[in-house]
């Protein structure tokens, strides 16, 4: 499968159910998951798998990624810190939505003890189908890399 279709998944302790239904829920909606864990239930650091999963998306080997901590939020933090990844926190539709027109996110991250399972296969629908709108969205996105480089 191409790395356009290759949506890498990634998590600490506090989400790995909901991180593998989503890996179930995408792979029967056509995507590749590539999930890398962890796939055992001990206490972990996001700061880690939120790297992990960043660097799969800034190489090119995934187009997308999706991260689960417990809020989301400090998985989120992690992945942000590396170059070319703009990662979201999303617990609604529309903001999945817009993270990718208007953002062109390209990692959401889900608090997998903030939403449940049928919101949050809801929210990853939202971030998968929608598509980068470019226009005076692209200019803003180009100001946040040029921070990269401040
Ligand atoms: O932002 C951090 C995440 O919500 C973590 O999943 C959370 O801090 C883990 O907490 P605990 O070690 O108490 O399971």
């Amino acid at each position: 499968m191409t790395a356009s279709k290759r949506i890498v998944l990634s998590s600490d302790h506090a989400a790995i159910a909901l991180r593998q239904a989503i890996a179930e829920h995408i792979t029967a909606a056509g995507w590749e998951a590539v999930d890398i864990g962890p796939m055992t239930p001990e206490s972990t650091h996001y700061p880690k798998h939120g790297q992990a999963a960043a660097e799969k998306v800034a190489s090119g080997d995934c187009a997308l990624g999706i991260i689960l901590c417990g809020t989301g939020q400090g998985i989120m933090m992690a992945a942000n810190k590396v170059k070319g990844i703009r990662c979201g926190v999303c617990s609604d539709t529309f903001s999945a939505r817009m993270i990718r027109q208007h953002n062109d996110a390209n990692i959401l991250s889900l608090g997998a003890r903030v939403v449940g399972e049928g919101l949050a296969l809801d929210i990853v629908d939202a971030f998968l189908e929608a598509e980068f709108e470019g226009g005076r969205h692209a200019t803003r996105v180009d100001m946040i890399e040029a921070v990269e480089e401040a």
